[in-house]
């Protein structure tokens, strides 16, 4: 059920003459992870500035959690919770003194302080670690540390910048699945911007992906992909236990089936395209004459492709300067 807890209407932030958001429309809803996708200087940085009150908009309308950010940033500060890209702690204090700290900055009653700290820690996995100082802490921990910097506070809302980055593979995988645990199990709103599409598409129920101010389009990412790519119709790669000699003998009679549009042989490897997703009828056909089937995959479109086919169809239109493109794909692709 549709239940929008962030609100944007008309956005739009200029510096001068310059736009750096421009006509913003999005609506989150409550207990979704959406992730704030696109290349350096998009945009998603100011946005959020926005949505959290620390900047005001040249015009439109921000609404969080009810409150209007421009006008009563305070109350959306008490619902919203912001990790940015780099946390810092006192090295000299321990994580759980760090994190008790920033509870009592917070207006946190002094007899909650400790049990919650210590109830926050374990939320995000640093039980065993918390009384540890934070400068023995590795950045997969202090990412943790500063999630629950934000946790502490029991917001309705989390903002998270970038916060992936740096963190090893395992620490990424653990880090995404909290960030799901805690929204689905918490009703916990989470807004993510990152530059790792595949971290963003294993975590998010919706992605936006801002281009030079603008939202280029919004959606779930099965949808987009849909979208976009069914009209290149399915792709299955079949692998066999032989390899085949060329012009491959079934051929015709594998065209025969209907609503294929090309299919390529390469040693043991047979490759389908197709109008419809023919994926059955194909396997059963090869089973028929007698090969023996060592794997099927039938091509997906992820974000990557999303994102791709978004830029390459905008380009001209969105952006107009050359070497921008070659900036925004080197500088979005980094991993
Ligand atoms: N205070 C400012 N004064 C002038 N221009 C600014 C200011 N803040 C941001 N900008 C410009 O606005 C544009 C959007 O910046 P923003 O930081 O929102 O992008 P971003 O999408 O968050 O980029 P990144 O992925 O690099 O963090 C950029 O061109 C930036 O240079």
């Amino acid at each position: 059920m549709n239940d929008p807890i962030i609100q944007l209407k008309g956005l739009s932030k200029c510096y001068g003459t310059f736009k750096a958001v421009d006509q913003l429309d999005l609506t989150i809803n409550k207990g979704e992870i959406f992730g704030l996708l696109g290349p350096n200087g998009a945009g998603k940085t100011t946005t959020i500035l926005m949505m959290l009150g620390l900047t005001d908009p040249t015009s439109g309308t921000v609404q969080v959690c009810g409150y209007d950010s421009t006008s009563n940033p305070i109350a959306v500060k008490r619902k919203v919770g912001y990790m940015p890209d780099s946390v810092g702690f006192y090295d000299n204090m321990t994580a759980l003194e760090n994190l008790m700290y920033i509870a009592k900055l917070n207006g946190m009653p002094e007899d909650e302080i400790s049990s919650r700290a210590i109830a926050t820690m374990k939320q995000v996995g640093l039980e065993n670690d918390m009384h540890k100082k934070t400068s023995a802490y590795s950045r997969g921990m202090k990412q943790r540390l500063g999630l629950a910097d934000v946790l502490i506070k029991r917001p309705d809302v989390i903002i998270l910048d970038e916060p992936t980055l740096g963190i090893d593979p395992a620490g990424v995988k653990d880090f995404l699945i909290l960030i799901k645990q805690l929204s689905k199990q918490q009703g916990l709103t989470v807004l993510l911007s990152s530059h790792h599409l595949h971290h963003v598409q294993q975590v998010c129920d919706r992605v936006g992906i801002f281009v030079t101010g603008k939202l280029l389009v919004e959606g779930n990412i099965n949808t987009l992909s849909g979208n976009l790519f069914n009209k290149e119709g399915y792709t299955t790669r079949i692998t066999l236990s032989e390899s085949l000699a060329q012009p491959w003998e079934h051929e015709m009679a594998l065209q025969a089936l209907g609503n294929i549009k090309q299919v390529a042989v390469d040693n043991n490897a047979i490759e389908v395209s197709c109008f419809q997703d023919m994926t059955p009828a194909i396997v059963r056909f090869l089973v028929q004459k007698g090969y023996d089937i060592m794997s099927v995959h039938k091509k997906e479109y992820g974000l990557d492709d999303i994102y791709q086919q978004y830029f390459e169809n905008n380009s001209t239109e969105n952006i107009t300067n050359e070497k921008s493109v070659s900036f925004f794909q080197r500088s979005f692709f980094k991993k």
